[in-house]
């Protein structure tokens, strides 16, 4: 089947020119569409690709029968429904560093065109007036700017701001003390930074946190003739409350180019001010900041079409290539580990442990984890569990789950152990992976096994008394059914003794009903990997 990439937004023609290459694929650009047009489009696409124009809601992406991936060309995600998506198991993806020049140039000419009431007297001289007494303007020189959000495009900021010889007060939960230093910005609290400045830029995502971070009380708490800018996001700064302080004089200017819906309706309030400067989304509108994103955006769908690794997610951890390099390896192994513990379980858990141990245990974001749980629930969803949705296929079924990480493993060199409890009983599964043999379980339950982690397995726990594993194996063979491998363990004579078979086909369950009913027969199961 064609695989079809959807672009609903105008993205730069390098972009289409990368997904293009893409053996197979058809690239369909349908701008401007109208919601409904929209579900229709979705229906067949593979992949998705928008700015910041298309809304992907929670209804296009049940509509969208075969989407596995919506790439973002520009940073902010908030026009997709990135629950929905991960739900749904679509990799979200984005360009987060192509603009940032773009959009750090706009804040400093919006910054100095405020300070220097550029775009005010250029409508006056343009009107026919040559007003040089009334546009006189402020230096940036010996002025405090406030940044709100040291990221990438606040970063960027403040270096060109130190150039300009101002103040640069930096707030951001995640801005160390060295950084602040390392980049001559002061580190400041939210109040004490708007307090203190002269202007104000913010630059973080919109959030829960962050929306409305700009209210009519720390309005109230900055200094008079204040001047503000946003190329954020809409919603960062309460726009009702900052036409109101325009009006009162109470902030000298503000220029904003988002903002909280957009396109920006024709009677806002802040279309009645005279001090502002207001752009339609201008951030990250450069001819190189276009291309950069499309193409970055591009190339990684083609990565994600191809089933290659990529590096902009945004619903699922970032790996670093060496991280991604280390991890391969024990993917097999932690899935074919969860798969083997879902058909264990018969049951629901509530608790699962997942604990790593001596070469699995380097920090990976969760991924294997996500991996475990992926042959856990896949079990029962089969194709629809995945590496972006595998954790809310957990918290869906209450399950929590607790990662351990041991920098030794009990007796081998890399371990992964699943532990966890249903009504029917606890369980354990460990596995481990030989460079020369691959993935094998190597404990079940509390005894020592030693089998490759694959085919068709029948496990039991009973009695340690003479006679089990024949019957067992009279009772298979009745069946036509033929054993491969045989693993036994126990830990004491006349105790409670485990067998781990591989067999030559699926138990039917008649079957596995006839040895559990067996005298001395405490548990059986059918595990197919
Ligand atoms: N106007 C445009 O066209 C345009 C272009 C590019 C980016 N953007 C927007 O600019 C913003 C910043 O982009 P970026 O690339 O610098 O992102 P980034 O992720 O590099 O930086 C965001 C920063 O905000 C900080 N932050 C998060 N919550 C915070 C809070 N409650 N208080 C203080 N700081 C907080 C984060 O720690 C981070 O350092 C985003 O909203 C992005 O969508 C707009
Ligand atoms: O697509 C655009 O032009 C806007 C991009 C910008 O808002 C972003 O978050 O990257």
């Amino acid at each position: 089947m064609t695989t079809k990439i959807l672009v609903t937004d105008d993205i730069s023609s390098a972009g289409i020119d990368v997904l293009s290459t893409l053996p197979d694929a058809t690239v369909d650009v349908q701008t401007g569409l109208s919601p409904s047009e929209l579900l229709v489009a979705i229906a067949d696409a593979d992949a998705l690709v928008v700015r910041s124009q298309t809304t992907v809601t929670e209804q296009v992406i049940a509509a969208a029968k075969r989407l596995k991936v919506i790439g973002r060309a520009g940073v902010g995600v908030d026009n997709i429904d990135l629950e929905a998506a991960t739900r749904r198991g679509i990799l979200v993806i984005n360009a987060p560093d192509g603009n940032t020049i773009a959009a750090a140039e706009h804040t400093f000419a919006m910054m100095i065109s405020l300070a220097r009431h550029i775009p005010a007297a250029n409508r006056d001289l343009l009107a026919g007036n040559w007003n040089r007494k009334k546009w006189v303007g402020v230096e940036l020189r010996g002025k405090t700017l406030a940044i709100l959000g040291m990221g990438r495009i606040g970063t960027e900021v403040a270096k060109r701001a130190k150039v300009f010889g101002m103040t640069v007060l930096g707030y951001d939960p995640f801005l160390t003390e060295d950084r602040a230093q390392s980049l001559g910005v002061q580190k400041s609290d939210l109040d004490s930074a708007i307090r203190a400045a002269d202007f104000i830029t913010v630059h973080t995502p919109l959030t829960k946190e962050t929306h409305h971070m700009i209210d009519a009380g720390k309005i109230a708490m900055m200094k008079e003739g204040v001047r503000i800018i946003n190329c954020a996001r809409g919603g960062i700064i309460d726009e009702r409350a900052l036409a109101d302080a325009l009006r009162l004089g109470k902030v000298a200017g503000a220029a904003i180019d988002v903002f909280e819906s957009e396109p920006l309706a024709l009677d806002h309030p802040l279309r009645q001010c005279e001090n502002v400067i207001l752009t339609p989304h201008l951030g990250a509108s450069t001819v190189e900041a276009q291309e950069n994103v499309a193409i970055q955006v591009a190339e990684e769908i083609v990565q994600v079409l191809r089933d290659d690794t990529f590096e902009h997610a945004v619903n699922l951890p970032s790996l670093s290539p060496r991280q991604k390099e280390r991890l391969a390896p024990y993917l097999a192994l932690a899935e074919q580990l969860g798969l083997f513990a879902a058909q264990l379980a018969q049951g629901a858990p509530s608790q699962m442990t997942v604990t790593y141990a001596g070469d699995a245990a380097d920090p990976d974001g969760g991924y294997l984890t996500r991996t475990v749980l992926k042959g856990f629930f896949g079990f029962q969803y089969s194709g629809e569990v995945n590496y972006v949705n595998a954790l809310r296929y957990a918290e869906d079924a209450g399950l929590r789950v607790q990662e351990v990480r041991e920098s030794r493993g009990r007796v081998y060199t890399n371990e992964i152990s699943i532990s966890f409890a249903t009504d029917a009983g606890s369980h354990r599964v460990s596995g481990t992976l030989y460079s020369e043999s691959g993935p094998r379980i190597v404990e079940l339950d509390g005894y020592p096994i030693d089998m490759p982690i694959e085919g068709i397995l029948v496990y039991t726990r009973h009695e340690d008394k003479p006679g089990m594993i024949g019957r067992i194996g009279t009772l298979l063979g009745d069946a036509q059914i033929n054993i491969a491998g045989m693993q036994v363990g126990r830990r004491e004579t006349g105790g409670e003794a485990v067998m781990l078979l591989t067999v030559d086909k699926s138990v039917p369950n008649n079957v596995i009903d006839e040895i559990a009913s067996h005298d001395g027969i405490r548990m059986v199961r059918a595990i197919e990997l």
